[in-house]
């Protein structure tokens, strides 16, 4: 069996070593330009189209979660990857507990009032607070997938009230789902953190703007962990000018590396990450990919394939 890997910023070595380390009957190799040659499995980030155009792959494999640059990617260049090839994407493969670092670590962050205790500190001054009370710290995550649901559970053990909003409704203990369109906006009432992580679509894209933000609590707060895109950056900044929202944490943008010329830089109530909220771990996405072949390889079922038609 062969295998191309393309990765812009990967240590490439490093992942054809443990790629074949873990399919020890597999020749793998770096695609470059011109490489023409056989393969039957392709594992790529931002590939270029002619990696894969032409190609009669058993399958692709997406070095992250969200597929949106690869499947935009493909709405130019249908040909790229034709529907019967199917594409897969990294299910956790150790995101999800960096997800959960994450947004355990911001929640506690604004309800512990750190962000007003650090403003104070600017100004020199010895002010103690009120409490937040959890009854009026209601979080509610946009998106109920691997990962949406994984930082559920966290949260859950800090006793926060819980919502989220998918597609389909879920049942889990101790969260109220909310589905569909129909009602994003009893979700929205009364959330006080909003947690984005959503898949970037047609659907989702913009999704956090003025109208959105407006049904919020008063004073919220917006953690973005998905896409840039999701979120209408003038209309957040207008938010935050009015007091809708309290604070922003967001790990994506729009453009990245955000532009310098940005205002996000310098509000003083939007903290940042450059896009590092859940990187790709290589060990534990080794471990599936190739766990995954051997099944493909055997007829047997697996799970990570995107449907390219929801986009996700
Ligand atoms: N910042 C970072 O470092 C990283 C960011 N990400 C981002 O996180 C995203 C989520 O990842 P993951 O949890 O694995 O994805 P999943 O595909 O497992 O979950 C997506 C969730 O979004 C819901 N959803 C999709 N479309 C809609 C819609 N139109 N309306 C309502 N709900 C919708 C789905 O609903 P349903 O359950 O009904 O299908 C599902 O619950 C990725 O797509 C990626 O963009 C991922 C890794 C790292
Ligand atoms: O943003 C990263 C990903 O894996 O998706």
């Amino acid at each position: 069996m062969d295998i191309i890997f393309y990765h812009p910023s990967f240590d490439t070595q490093f992942w054809l070593d443990k790629l074949s380390q873990a399919l020890p009957d597999a020749r793998v190799r770096e695609w470059k330009p011109g490489d023409n040659e056989p393969a039957d499995y392709a594992l790529v980030w931002h590939p270029p189209v002619d990696m894969l155009q032409g190609r009669s792959l058993k399958a692709v494999f997406a070095l992250g979660a969200g597929v949106d640059s690869i499947l935009s990617q493909l709405n130019a260049h249908p040909d790229m990857l034709p529907e019967s090839i199917p594409l897969f994407r990294l299910e956790d493969t150790g995101m999800a507990l960096q997800m959960q670092e994450y947004a355990v670590s911001q929640v506690l962050h604004w309800f512990r009032r750190f962000d007003d205790y650090h403003a104070q500190k600017q100004q020199a001054r010895w002010q103690e607070l009120d409490e937040y009370q959890r009854e009026d710290f209601t979080i509610g995550i946009l998106g109920a997938g691997v990962l949406g649901s994984k930082v559920a559970e966290s949260l859950q053990a800090w006793g926060f009230p819980l919502r989220c909003w998918s597609r389909s409704r879920k049942s889990w203990p101790g969260v109220q789902s909310f589905a569909g369109e129909n009602e994003l906006g009893n979700f929205l009432q009364g959330t006080r953190v909003l947690i984005n992580l959503l898949p970037n679509t047609s659907e989702t894209r913009g999704i956090i703007n003025v109208s959105l933000l407006n049904q919020l609590a008063d004073n919220a707060y917006l953690l973005n962990l998905a896409r840039g895109v999701h979120v209408v950056e003038d209309d957040l900044l207008q938010a935050l000018e009015s007091g809708k929202l309290k604070g922003a944490m967001l790990d994506v943008f729009s453009k990245e590396p955000l532009p310098a010329s940005s205002p996000l830089w310098a509000h003083p109530r939007v903290a940042m990450t450059p896009h590092i909220a859940a990187v790709t771990r290589p060990n534990e996405a080794i471990d599936y990919i190739a766990r995954t072949i051997t099944k493909l390889e055997q007829g047997e079922p697996v799970t990570g394939q995107v449907d390219r038609t929801r986009g996700y």
